[in-house]
């Protein structure tokens, strides 16, 4: 699996997002550790604070399907540079991934960075050390 693969697979998750009141649309796909990939798009609400990002949607279908190690996600928005994940969904990124995990960020036009996860979120909250890796 290549990594553009699945920038590749957000990008399309990204078509699905729920959008009405930010027509923000963002994608995302996380990869598990046994090499599984699942898709997530945000998905907005008229109370606004029920709305989900598209990385929560994505971790959370991988973790409801039974899989707590992720090695991997991609993130895809119409932005500028690189998109760049909410602290919310960072904070629940580092829940389910290592800290040396790769996340990959990028903008429909193909600018994207890579970097661990660590870089992403440094000095992170974990409850009794309770790391995933
Ligand atoms: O990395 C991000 C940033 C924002 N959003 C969503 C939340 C909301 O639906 C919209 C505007 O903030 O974009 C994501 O899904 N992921
Ligand atoms: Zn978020």
């Amino acid at each position: 699996m290549r990594m553009d693969e699945l920038t590749e697979r957000a990008r399309q998750a990204r078509e699905q997002a729920y959008v009405p009141y930010s027509h923000f649309a963002v994608g995302a796909a996380v990869m598990t550790a046994d090499g599984q990939i699942y898709t997530g798009c945000n998905i907005e609400n008229s109370s606004y604070g029920m709305s989900l990002c598209a990385e929560r949607v994505a971790m959370f279908k991988a973790v409801s399907a039974g899989h707590r190690h992720l090695k991997a996600i991609a993130v895809v928005g119409d932005t500028k540079g690189p998109v760049s994940p909410c602290g919310a969904c960072r904070q629940v990124m580092t829940e389910f991934m290592p800290a040396d995990a790769s996340v990959t960020l990028s903008n429909l036009q193909g600018k994207s960075e890579t970097l661990p996860l660590k870089e992403v979120l440094p000095f992170a909250f974990f409850l009794n050390d309770d790391r995933v890796d």
